[in-house]
């Protein structure tokens, strides 16, 4: 069973007692299985499909014109990765789709072209962008207040962020392309953010329950899916659960939009003093989230 949340609107209009009504809500899922649909979110229906349109005409453009924007490290992995790119996590092979970045980038780290080349067929996209940063950013805050944190705990680590937003495309022949010996389009993996928001135009997301079985998230009308990720994780010692994913074998071409609610370039995230002691010592090493973001995207992208 995947829980369902009602929320008060908009983020970006939530009153403290709005968050504190949140919180109550999905504290309990965060700490058991770390994924819900969030219902009145206010993100504009309208605006995802224009969202969806956006992808489809930049994927049907030439190969030649979709790989002047190739992720490299000094895109800082904004754009363009073409079938075949991205080395799967846990196989020989590579995931079965083509992608594309656009976010945030840091100062911390060249950037030689400007990011507005990166942005330039996604303005629709960046709308989105905008209005998930504020669901994040509230959720966040819930999450902070079931925690026993001020709500405000994790904006001192989110002054720059580097917030991304995934726009997949997963061909109904992708799979068979790249010579696939599995039978998913997406390895196994949980993602390196806080919390991830997620919207797909066709079933193919699933998820690990909580007693190790992969359940398939249906794509419900106007809800979001939300998952906790790696870091939550690290910085509550496991109290949240980060939710390992995957993508099946699609049958039908299929997009899915995820956006990855981030910290700034090298904060650093160990379990938090307030949820260790004598009887929880720390579950997690500390981990630098930015050269390690680095260092796995370079490992997954080869360039
Ligand atoms: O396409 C999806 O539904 C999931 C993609 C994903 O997990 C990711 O890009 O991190
Ligand atoms: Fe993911």
């Amino acid at each position: 069973m995947i829980p369902h949340v009602q929320l008060p609107g908009p983020a970006g209009e939530w009153t403290s007692k709005d968050r504190q009504s949140v919180a109550e809500r999905i504290g309990g899922i965060c700490r058991k299985e770390g994924y819900f649909f969030v219902h009145n979110h206010g993100v504009p229906a309208e605006l995802l499909k224009e969202v969806y349109a956006e992808m489809q005409r930049f994927y049907r453009l030439p190969p030649e014109e979709k790989s002047k924007y190739d992720a490299t490290e000094k895109s800082q992995f904004l754009g363009y990765r073409g079938l075949g790119r991205e080395k799967s996590r846990t196989h020989a092979g590579t995931e079965a789709c083509e992608q594309y970045r656009i976010g945030n980038t840091t100062p911390d780290l060249a950037l030689p072209e400007s990011v507005d080349f990166y942005h330039e067929h996604f303005p629709k996209s960046l709308e989105l962008f905008g209005h998930l940063t504020r669901l994040g950013d509230g959720l966040l805050a819930a999450c902070a207040l079931d925690l026993g944190l001020e709500e405000d705990f994790f904006s001192a680590h989110l002054g720059a962020p580097l917030h991304r937003l995934g726009l997949n495309y997963y061909g109904a022949s992708h799979l068979s392309r790249v010579g696939s010996k599995v039978d998913y389009a997406m390895s196994p993996h949980v993602d390196l953010s806080l919390l991830t928001i997620l919207d797909q135009d066709e079933p193919g997301l699933d998820v690990r329950d909580t007693d190790g079985t992969w359940l398939e998230v249906p794509s419900v009308d106007s809800a979001l899916f939300v998952f906790l990720a790696d870091y939550v994780q690290r910085w509550s010692n496991g109290r949240h659960r980060a939710a390992p994913h995957r993508v099946s074998a699609v049958r039908r071409d299929r997009m899915s939009v995820q956006y990855k609610h981030r910290p700034d370039y090298g904060v650093v995230i160990a379990p938090l003093e307030a949820l260790t002691g004598p009887d929880e010592p720390a579950k997690y090493a500390p981990l630098d989230t930015g050269s390690d973001y680095v260092a796995v995207l370079r490992s997954i992208l080869g360039r």
